[in-house]
Formats: structure tokens, sequence, C-alpha cells
């Protein structure tokens, strides 16, 4: 019954996104997650076949690589978007597309897979997230630095498209926080920070100095249901909808009043599909922020118990991710991105909730089912 009524919700939910494109073109598709939403509109310019680009996801076994993989390939063909990753897919993501092995710390390994099959853009998902990052510094420091210099080179030395995601994480305790706008102080504390803030600047240096089509998002916390996240600060904001259909509780690690900005991952791999097909002399800046709601552990659960009045949430306070989140934004400015290349999230709070807990209990009823 809490699935049917969700599903009516959500079906009636269908956003309006103004084209930027070159030749904007409004297509029909299902999207990524779409069974409850059913058909949504696309906006995108037209591309003829010939113009497809091959592309390249490093890290795409992550929470956010097979759903970018979806739209990407519904876009330019199945054949035209390779996933990589160092772990083994699971079947149906192995069955969906082709998929390849790629450490991004091999440079050799990266710069035959570019060559081999022809890369023209490459969007470099491959990282070690915020939490994560704290617990193993020389990790991260390998992956998210050593790792993104090799992206760098091969990029540039085949004249790719580069995409590499920054995040909320690169603005730090100094930072105007609410909202945090594009240009301002960025002193991270967290390894994760100092890594991504390192990316902005070389990508914007090499596009400068080379001539690289670097292009650089700055996510808030994504939240998805089909895919979990890989060990973040904001992680508590998919983690809390398995526990709400589950078991009806849920222990948080962050302070209830910590507001965050969040977004819907169907937003996030649109926004980036749409930026990477921005006309290069549209775009001011090669990094830009993007966000769509902020709020804090409260007020989720304020949203959800609206659907689930029974839900109970008690707050067990990490003190390593309390200190990264009480370093970052509570909101982001994106009016560059907006006015840029036509920036515009679907998703507010309400939407966020109705959609992931239709697709968690979906996900639970099967489960139950086998
Ligand atoms: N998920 C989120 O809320 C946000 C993500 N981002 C950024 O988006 C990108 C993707 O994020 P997620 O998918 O959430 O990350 P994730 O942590 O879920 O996935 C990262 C992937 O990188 C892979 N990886 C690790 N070491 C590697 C290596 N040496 N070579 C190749 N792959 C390697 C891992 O196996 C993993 O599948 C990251 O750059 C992240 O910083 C930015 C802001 C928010
Ligand atoms: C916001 C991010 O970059 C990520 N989800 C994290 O919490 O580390």
């Amino acid at each position: 019954m809490l699935l049917v009524q969700l599903m009516r919700g959500a079906a009636v939910h269908a956003g309006n996104r103004s084209p930027h494109c070159i030749e904007p073109m409004v297509s029909w598709v299902w999207g990524p997650s779409a069974q409850p939403s059913g058909l949504r509109r696309a906006h995108f310019s037209s591309c003829a076949d010939g113009d497809h680009p091959m592309v390249l996801i490093t890290g795409g076994l992550g929470q956010l690589g097979v759903a970018l993989a979806k739209l990407l390939r519904r876009r330019f063909g199945n054949n035209n978007v390779i996933l990589s990753d160092i772990r083994k897919p699971p079947d149906h993501v192995y069955n969906s597309g082709p998929f390849i092995f790629s450490d991004i710390l091999d440079f050799k390994n990266l710069r035959e897979i570019v060559v081999n099959n022809n890369i023209s853009w490459l969007v470099h998902y491959s990282a070690v997230l915020s939490a994560v990052g704290e617990r193993n510094v020389t990790l991260a420091k390998e992956v998210n630095i050593t790792g993104f210099h090799n992206i760098l080179d091969i990029a540039t030395e085949h004249s790719l498209r580069v995409f590499v995601p920054s995040t909320i994480g690169a603005f730090g305790p100094s930072s105007p926080r609410d909202p945090a706008p594009e240009l301002c102080v960025q002193r991270p504390r967290t390894i994760y920070g100092v890594s991504k803030v390192h990316a902005e600047l070389m990508g914007e240096y090499y596009h400068h100095r080379y001539g690289l089509d670097f292009r650089c998002l700055r996510y808030p916390g994504i939240i998805s249901a089909d895919s979990q996240p890989g060990g973040g600060t904001t992680d508590y904001a998919v983690q809390i909808f398995h526990s709400a259909v589950k078991t009806g509780q849920f222990e948080c690690y962050l302070r209830g009043d910590t507001q965050l900005p969040m977004m819907y991952i169907d937003d996030c791999v649109r926004a980036t599909v749409e930026f990477l097909e921005a006309p290069s002399d549209t775009l001011v800046s090669r990094t830009y922020n993007i966000n769509a709601m902020n709020f804090s552990p409260e007020e989720l659960t304020e949203q959800i118990q609206k659907v689930l009045p029974d839900l109970k949430v008690v707050y067990s306070v990490d003190p390593v991710r309390q200190a990264i989140a009480d370093g970052w934004p509570k909101a982001l400015d994106d009016s560059a991105a907006r006015r840029d290349w036509g920036w515009k999230h679907e998703y507010e709070l309400p939407e966020l909730v109705q959609t992931m807990l239709t697709h968690v209990s979906q996900g639970a009823q099967l489960a139950r089912a086998f």
C-alpha cells in the first residue's frame, strides 16, 4: 500500500527545465531510475550519429558511475560509454555495457585504454571520499592526487574533454558558509578537500596553459537508492531511507541541526551530461557550484515521517564526521551555473523523499520475494 501511494505521488512530479544547448531538442526518455516516475522530459542538444564522443568513466562502480553511464549510453549508444574500476562489477552492470579494469595509478594501462578505444571524453570519478580519506590519508593522497595527475597528463596528451567532480568538501571553516560562493577562501581541513582544491586549480591551470578542455562541478552530497555511498560525510542521507523502510529506526552520526547542501542522483547525472555538452564558449568558468536543496537530519526525518510516522531517529554523533560537516557550507550559490549553461534542478526535498522511499520499498519487496 505504501508503495502504491508513493508511486502515485512520484508519477505526477515532472520537472520543467530550460534547454541550453546549441540545437535544443526535447525528447522523452526513461530516466535511469524511472520506473516510479515514468517518462521524464529530457532536454539535450541534438547529436548526429557521427558526432558521438567515446566516453571512459573511471571509478565507475561507485555511487555515481553506473547512473551516469546509463544516461550517457542512452544518449550516445551503449558501446560508446566504457565503465572502468578496480573492482569486479556485479552481473547486471557487467551485462549492461562495456566494462574494463583500470587502475588510475597505472599510467601506461590508462594510456593504452584511451588509445585503443579512441576515447574523446574522460569522466574521472575514482576517488577516496571524506570520511575514508581521514582514516587513510596515504591512500587518499595516492588516489586523489597522484591518480588525478595521471588523468590530467593523459587528457592533455590526447586532447580529451575531461570532467572531474569537486565537492562541497573543497570549502573549509574559513569559507563563507551560507551560501558558499564560486570564488572565496578555500582552506579545507580534510585530505579529500585539499585534493579536490588541488584538482580544481591544476585543471584550470592546464586549461589556461595547454588549452585542456577541463570541466569541473562542485557536487553537493548526492542521494541515490540503487547504489550505496562510498564512505563520505553525507552518507547518512542515503542510509536513513534504508533503515526507515527496513527497521523503522535510524542512528544518525551527525547532529540533528547539521544543514548541508544535497541533490538527488538524477539531477546530478543530468547536470553532468548537460555541462559536458555545453559549448566551450558558454563557460565563463571551468569550475561551477551546483546545488538543489539544503537540509539537516532533523528536517529530513520530519519529511520522511510524513510518510512513515513511526520512524525513530536517535543521534549518536561521530566527532570526526561532525567536525568535517561543521567545516562545510550549509548552502551553495550556484547562480553562475544557472546563468551560464542553464542549470536547473528538478528534485526538492518532498520529491526526493517520495522517490527514495518508492525505490527503497521496491528494492526491499524484491529482496523479500527471493
Ligand atoms: N557521492 C557524493 O555525494 C559526491 C561525490 N563526489 C565526487 O564524485 C565522484 C564519484 O563519487 P562516488 O561515486 O560517490 O564515489 P565512490 O567512493 O562511491 O566510488 C569511487 C570509486 O573509485 C574507485 N577507485 C578507488 N581507487 C581507484 C583506483 N586506484 N583506480 C580506479 N578506481 C579506483 C573505487 O573502487 C570506487 O568504485 C568522486 O570523485 C567524488 O569525490 C563529489 C561530491 C559528492
Ligand atoms: C559531499 C561529498 O563529497 C561526499 N559525499 C562526502 O561526504 O565525502
